[in-house]
């Protein structure tokens, strides 16, 4: 790493010759897959953009001139250039350096976000805030993936883009893929952009520059077309053409998605791990056996068919998943549009990028009473990713939406009883929500009123401790540790949490406090939702609700953040110890 460790800065890099550069390259890959290796991340994506991001720091002198990352998983690279080489041993971990670009860690980060298909538009907001302020000697330059660009607001921003004619460098970084490869007309015409000559296609039309293609592992190439674009003054589209996981053969030749993201490995082989059964294989089983006894059920995925568990159904039922790419509110549109047309269409999405799609699923679908499954998986924290990632806007959001049900399982028994239960609602949307990782063991209940299971009860009815979803384990846990300090706990698991079943509601009031614990935002959450109920059925028996506070969540494991926000056993016990010690001395 000889090479490498001269680099602090993006400066270092200009003195450098090309062979210099080369080799420089091959350090930073390898450098890349011992880190990663070690703790897990992008790997594919970063190892696709070495030469170019070299290129990038050679032309534009950040961060003077801007470099927006679009989504912002394809940053280690930038970072390493950067003077944050030492960070990468606690990448992603907590107190560690972040996944994402993060203004904290550097001058030279922009955009956290994360959420795909942004770059463009916050190019298009900087270039113009540089006019007003007549500031003329910042570039403004957007990095953006092909599969970003099959998201609606990146073409939103090249709209503006092009209408204005104000320089803009969009760094199309073209490795024919999101996780599978690109989907839709854009991913034919790119693809043919790609074979060349250069005529720049869509973006020429648009009345933009086009530079291109480019190989985007050839820095001098690459280096030669971004000056090229930055002398023109005008909005310049420059055409990359790289290869994801480039330069590691295990990452090259993965078949499933070039190691987008990968937890630690085997650096000599690439092999991770297997993992064990989680949440989303237990969806994925469940699908292809709903798919088997309903030929009306479709599913949707907006680019992550294998993430979210569609992929074995899209392999069995290859006419009945649709890969609609990184377009969330078409996915939800297009939904109402398959149900009209008589399916049942499943839409699974993390739960994060429910937020794009809040409008439609709000007016598309609940307001036409379609019968649409989302299958938010994600859903509360994820950790290691972020503020960015974590799934705890969802509830906050669809509280809001009339007619909509909620179902949050507690084990995979019910994830796949509450599946099939959503995809029977015909008349109104459906949600499913469910974690990141491993399922535990499922929880029998020992009553059934309506919807609602009891899973436990103690010798009084002292305090009813609700645990929605993943939090019935630990609810379950807390009741039994109750009834040693002698309080008795009635612990239940409403199953669909929104609308409150009437059932909840009766139960809470056969006790003198109630607490929920929920793994997603407080505002809006489960507890809220019940104190309502209880208020509008006239009924003052006090609720506390433990919930994630609407805050931006630091990198961390999900289990170190469970315990930090107070949503496990012991604090549940002490917020039920709390809640009837007060209610004994009023
Ligand atoms: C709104 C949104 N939906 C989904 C994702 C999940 N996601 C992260 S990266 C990615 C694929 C990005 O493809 P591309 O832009 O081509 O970048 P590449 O990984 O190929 O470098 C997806 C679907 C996201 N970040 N944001
Ligand atoms: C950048 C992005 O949005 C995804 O790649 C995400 O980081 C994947 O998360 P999981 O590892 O939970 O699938
Ligand atoms: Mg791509």
């Amino acid at each position: 790493m000889a090479l490498l460790e001269r680099i602090r800065g993006p400066r270092d890099l200009d003195g450098l010759s090309g062979t210099e550069l080369g080799a420089l390259a091959g350090e930073i890959r390898e450098f890349l897959v011992s880190a990663v290796a070690r703790t897990g991340g992008h790997l594919g994506p970063n190892l696709g953009v070495v030469e170019l991001t070299l290129a990038l720091h050679r032309v534009f002198d950040s961060p003077c001139d801007t470099l927006l990352w679009d989504v912002g998983h394809q940053c280690y690279v930038h970072k390493m250039l950067t003077g944050r080489q030492d960070g990468f041993a606690g990448l992603r971990a907590e107190g560690g350096l972040s996944g994402y670009p993060s203004r904290r860690e550097s001058g030279h980060d922009v955009i956290e976000n994360s959420h795909a298909s942004a770059a463009l538009s916050w190019a298009d907001g900087l270039a113009r805030a540089y006019e007003v302020r007549h500031i003329a000697d910042r570039a403004v330059v957007a990095v953006v993936g092909d599969g970003a660009l099959t998201g609606g607001m990146a073409w939103e921003a090249l709209n503006n883009i092009a209408g204005a004619q104000r320089p803009v460098v969009v760094v199309l970084n073209d490795n024919g893929r999101a996780y599978d490869p690109t989907v839709g007309g854009l991913g034919r015409h790119l693809a043919a952009l790609r074979r060349g000559p250069g005529d720049g296609g869509v973006f020429s039309a648009l009345g933009m520059d086009y530079l291109g293609p480019v190989d985007g592992h050839d820095i001098a190439a690459t280096e030669t077309a971004l000056r090229e674009a930055r002398g023109r003054n005008r909005p310049v589209v420059v055409h990359c053409v790289t290869r994801k996981g480039a330069g590691y053969a295990p990452s090259e030749k993965d078949p499933v998605d070039r190691h987008h993201a990968i937890g630690p490995f085997d650096p000599g082989t690439g092999a991770a791990p297997a993992s064990p059964p989680s949440w989303t294989s237990v969806f994925s089983d469940e699908m292809i056996k709903v798919g088997n006894e309903r030929e009306d059920v479709v599913a949707v995925t907006a680019a992550m068919r294998g993430p979210t568990g569609l992929a074995p159904f899209a392999e069995q039922y290859p006419g009945r998943c649709f890969d609609v790419g990184i377009a969330e509110q078409h996915a939800a549109a297009a939904a109402a549009g398959l149900a009209y047309g008589g399916l049942h269409p499943v839409v699974a999405v993390y739960a994060t990028f429910l937020n794009r799609c809040f409008d439609q699923v709000l007016m598309d679908v609940a307001l036409h009473g379609a019968g649409a499954t989302f299958v938010l998986d994600r859903a509360g924290v994820t950790g290691d990713d972020g503020a960015s990632h974590n799934g705890m806007w969802d509830l906050t959001l669809l509280q809001a939406v009339p007619g909509l049900r909620v179902a949050a399982p507690r084990d995979a028994a019910q994830l796949r009883t509450q599946l099939r239960e959503a995809i029977e609602v015909a008349d109104a949307p459906t949600v499913v929500r469910f974690p990141k990782g491993a399922v535990g063991p499922d929880i029998e209940a020992i009553e059934r009123h309506g919807p609602v299971d009891v899973l436990s009860r103690g010798v009084r009815e002292d305090v009813l401790v609700v645990g929605i979803g993943p939090l019935a384990g630990p609810a379950v846990e807390a009741g039994a540790r109750l009834a040693e300090l002698g309080i008795g706990a009635t612990v239940a698991d409403p199953r669909w949490i929104q609308p409150v079943p009437e059932a909840l509601v009766a139960l809470a009031r056969a006790h003198r406090a109630v607490v929920v614990a929920a793994d997603c935002g407080r505002a809006g959450g489960p507890g809220t939702l019940l104190a309502q109920a209880l208020q509008d059925a006239g009924s003052d028996v006090p609720v506390t609700g433990l919930g994630i506070p609407q805050q931006f969540l630091e990198p961390a494991k999900r289990t170190r953040l469970l315990t930090a926000l107070g949503l496990t056993a012991d604090a549940i016990v002490e917020a039920c110890r709390r809640t009837v010690e007060k209610g004994l001395s009023e």
